[in-house]
């Protein structure tokens, strides 16, 4: 599978990348939040649409084949930064930055605006279901069992309010190649969604990463 890339970027480049495009996509996100909801004119509308029209034609003078990809310098630090839920470089991540703890258990507080809307005020569920998605992944991740999403089910036990949320995921059990892994998002009052989910590490990834099939044979043991 592609979209994996190592690269020679030093911890001063990346440091450098974080703080230009950082600040440059959260503009671009503003700029979402800031379609959603202006009342300026319609001569307005039309030329700041010639002015994007503009913008958007000079980024692309000189652009990448293709998405970002997942990036890792030779320390093996990882810059996912096209993905759509923690991405440095995409403006429809929220962004989340996500705590991870080797034992699997990840959190996370983010805030979903506008741009995130389903039902009126309300978060949509597929929203949701992207965000728990990550979060579970990277429990799995945290903890040593990184792998593909296999089943996902989402518990929407009540709705969910746009504004201040928070996440968390945690590994409930693995088997080998195989991890259960559990997770809630919450608002002020409680939890909203609930999901659990399998994940399974690839054929083309334990051909990489445990020529010998140890991974089925000598699995870890983690549970909550
Ligand atoms: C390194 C990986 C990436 C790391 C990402 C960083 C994390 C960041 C967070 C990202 C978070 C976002 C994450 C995303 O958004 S991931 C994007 C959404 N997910 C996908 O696109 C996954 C697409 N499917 C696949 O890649 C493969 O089919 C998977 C990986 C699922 C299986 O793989 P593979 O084809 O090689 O497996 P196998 O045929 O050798 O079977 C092996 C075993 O697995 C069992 N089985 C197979 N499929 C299923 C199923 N659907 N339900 C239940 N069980 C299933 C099968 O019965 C067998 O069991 P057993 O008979 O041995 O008991």
């Amino acid at each position: 599978m592609g979209g994996f890339q190592q690269d020679e970027m030093t911890p001063e480049q990346i440091e450098h990348e974080v703080g230009l495009y950082g600040p440059f996509t959260e503009v671009v996100r503003e700029l979402v939040d800031a379609t959603i909801r202006t009342e300026v004119d319609d001569d307005e509308i039309r030329a700041v649409q010639a002015e994007l029209e503009d913008i958007v034609a000079r980024l692309r003078r000189s652009q990448l084949d293709g998405p970002y990809g997942v990036r890792f310098n030779a320390t093996g630090h990882g810059r996912p930064w096209g993905n759509s839920v923690v991405g440095l470089r995409n403006a429809i991540a929220p962004p989340l930055a996500i705590e991870r703890e080797s034992t699997g258990r990840v959190r996370c507080e983010f805030h979903l605006g506008a741009a995130y809307e389903g039902p009126p005020s309300l978060v949509h569920g597929g929203v949701s279901a992207l965000i728990l998605d990550q979060m579970l992944g990277e429990a799995a991740g945290a903890g040593g069992r990184p792998g593909m999403t296999a089943t996902l089910t989402l518990h929407y036990r009540r709705a969910t309010p746009l504004g201040d949320l928070r996440a968390e995921a945690w590994i409930e059990r693995t088997e080998g190649i195989k991890t259960w892994a559990h997770g809630r998002i919450e608002d002020a009052e409680g939890v909203t969604v609930e999901a659990e989910g399998l994940f399974i590490l690839p054929r083309w990834a334990r051909e990489l990463a445990f020529p010998t099939g140890d991974a089925a044979e000598t699995p870890p043991s983690y549970a909550e």
